[in-house]
């Protein structure tokens, strides 16, 4: 049956890493294994697909009015995650890439968040809906695989599996045991510069710590609670404080208000864990204060 003219409206949400390990590359500028234990939260960009037979590829990029952080959308539009997954399904597909891509974005672009990537999962979720039984399961993995380490988790979370261990290159996504108690909640502060994820790893490299990364810690942890999965730590934390120093200072500024934050992927977001929306509310104003950022309470998504 023809899909032209349907239209597919979904979530792409941002990621936490609430820990990420990283280990050295196989080959010097080779990527980097990683373990970590990924969420999505309630952060999303909103992304309409309409199928269009003949009508060939566009994508509309604009930030939603409630954006915290917006920055210039300023790459072209087929350097986009969101595009070059449309394109990567139509090749898997053997047809053509015939969608017409709407996105409104919230997620801070450069953020550690994810927003990218989630984009490009959204794509592939939304067209595998739209071209039914054109890929296979397991290359629609792939393809998110190919499309970068954030991808297959993205996927794996619009397609309800919204907390994951996360190992490989990303491509490795396994249910992690949802930690008991209140779900997730946490504040989120946005420094006014972003981290580019090369050079953070490279400044991994530059001085990479001691201590292999444990699955089973990891599962252990899930079982404790959030902060006990926090509690594992972020490897690429002090390389993303060496790329941008005024990262630190922000992280000082919060740990002299009392709130122990940390940072998620490669930075720059810092995200303070909290008890309930009450209390991530509370820390989002306590840490917008005294950082003079914008900061925002998020919860696990979808609620
Ligand atoms: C930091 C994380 O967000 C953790 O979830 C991800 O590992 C980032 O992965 P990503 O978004 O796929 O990163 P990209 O923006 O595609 O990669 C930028 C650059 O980071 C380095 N990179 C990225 C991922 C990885 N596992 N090892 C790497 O060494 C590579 O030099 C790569 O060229
Ligand atoms: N749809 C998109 N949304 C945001 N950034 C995109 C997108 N497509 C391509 N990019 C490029 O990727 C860069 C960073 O993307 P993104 O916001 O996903 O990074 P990030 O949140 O730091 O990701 P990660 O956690 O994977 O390091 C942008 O500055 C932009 O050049």
């Amino acid at each position: 049956m023809s899909k032209a003219g349907e239209a597919v409206v979904l979530r792409c949400p941002a990621k936490l890493n609430l820990f990420l390990h990283v280990g050295p590359p196989a080959e010097a500028g080779g990527r980097h294994p990683v373990l970590s234990a990924m969420a999505a939260i309630d952060l999303v960009d909103d992304l309409e697909a309409e199928r269009r037979d003949g009508a060939g590829l566009s994508l509309a990029r604009t930030w939603a009015a409630s954006a915290a952080a917006p920055t210039p959308l300023d790459w072209p539009a087929e350097r986009d995650l969101a595009w070059r997954a449309a394109e990567a399904f139509a090749a898997e597909a053997g047809t053509r890439p015939d969608v017409r891509l709407t996105l409104s974005k919230r997620i801070p672009c450069g953020g550690g968040l994810g927003g990218g990537s989630a984009d490009a999962a959204g794509v592939l979720a939304a067209m595998d809906r739209l071209w039914p039984g054109a890929v296979e399961e397991a290359a629609l993995t792939g393809l998110a695989a190919g499309l970068g380490s954030d991808v297959p988790f993205a996927l794996a979370a619009i397609r309800g599996r919204p907390l994951a261990l996360v190992g490989g290159f990303g491509e490795a996504v396994q249910p992690l045991p949802r930690p008991p108690g209140a779900g997730l909640h946490a504040a989120l502060v946005f420094p006014a510069f972003g981290c580019p994820t090369g050079s953070v790893f490279a400044a991994f490299d530059a001085a990479p710590p001691a201590g292999r990364s444990d699955p089973g810690k990891a599962r252990a942890a899930a079982e404790a609670g959030w902060r006990a999965l926090a509690a594992l730590g972020n490897a690429l934390a002090e390389p993303a404080c060496a790329v941008r120093p005024a990262l630190r200072r922000v992280l000082e500024a919060l740990a002299g208000a009392g709130l122990d934050a940390r940072i998620t992927g490669s930075g720059s977001t810092v995200f303070v864990l909290a008890e309930d929306a009450a209390q991530a509310a509370d820390a989002a104003r306590r840490a917008g204060a005294a950082t003079g950022l914008p900061a925002v309470a998020v919860s696990g998504w979808p609620r």
